[in-house]
């Protein structure tokens, strides 16, 4: 299985980048692992907020396939521990997926035509977290994960 992050618009904060290539380089010892970032949408002042989410929606449409199993990171998604993170990835890994592309909207959150194409949600926390800094807190979860499916003393229940 290969796991894909796709995220609007590069990420900007040097602690940030410095975060999630720590995480990204730790990643590659478990899985096939892809960080795609489509461009920002471009003049965004004079579009409205769902002109904008309708336009990265274009982008990030573009990016699926019909073998993707499709995860939007959505504050209003499904809630797991790490550990049944761990499970959940687990179960695709045994299924038949051989592609899961996580989602992280821009900064207005998902066009109505991303939902449809989705397969399912997930949250992070009920509280909402900038674009930017759920992809930290993503790798590190996904990390976490991995590590708890190898038995690695990383997490500490
Ligand atoms: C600033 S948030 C958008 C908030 C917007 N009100 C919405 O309804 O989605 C930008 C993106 O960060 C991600 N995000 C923010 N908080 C999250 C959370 N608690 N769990 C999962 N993803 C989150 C989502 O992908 C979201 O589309």
């Amino acid at each position: 299985m290969k796991i894909t992050l796709l995220v609007v618009g590069k990420t900007e904060d040097k602690y940030l980048i410095e975060g999630i290539e720590k995480y990204l380089s730790r990643l590659k010892h478990y899985i096939g692992f892809n960080l795609l970032v489509i461009p920002d949408v471009k003049n965004t002042k004079n579009l409205t907020e769902a002109q904008q989410k309708s336009k990265e929606a274009e982008l990030i449409l573009k990016q699926l396939s019909n073998l993707d199993m499709v995860i939007l990171m959505d504050e209003k998604g499904k809630k797991y521990t790490s550990v049944q993170f761990s499970d959940y990835l687990n179960k695709q890994m045994i299924g038949s997926v051989q592609q899961i592309t996580f989602i992280i909207g821009g900064p207005y959150g998902f066009d109505e035509s991303v939902y449809k194409r989705a397969n399912g949600s997930i949250s992070l926390s009920d509280m909402t977290f900038s674009h930017q800094m759920v992809r930290l807190f993503f790798v590190e979860q996904l990390y976490r994960a991995f590590s708890i499916l190898k038995g690695e003393p990383y997490h500490h229940q």
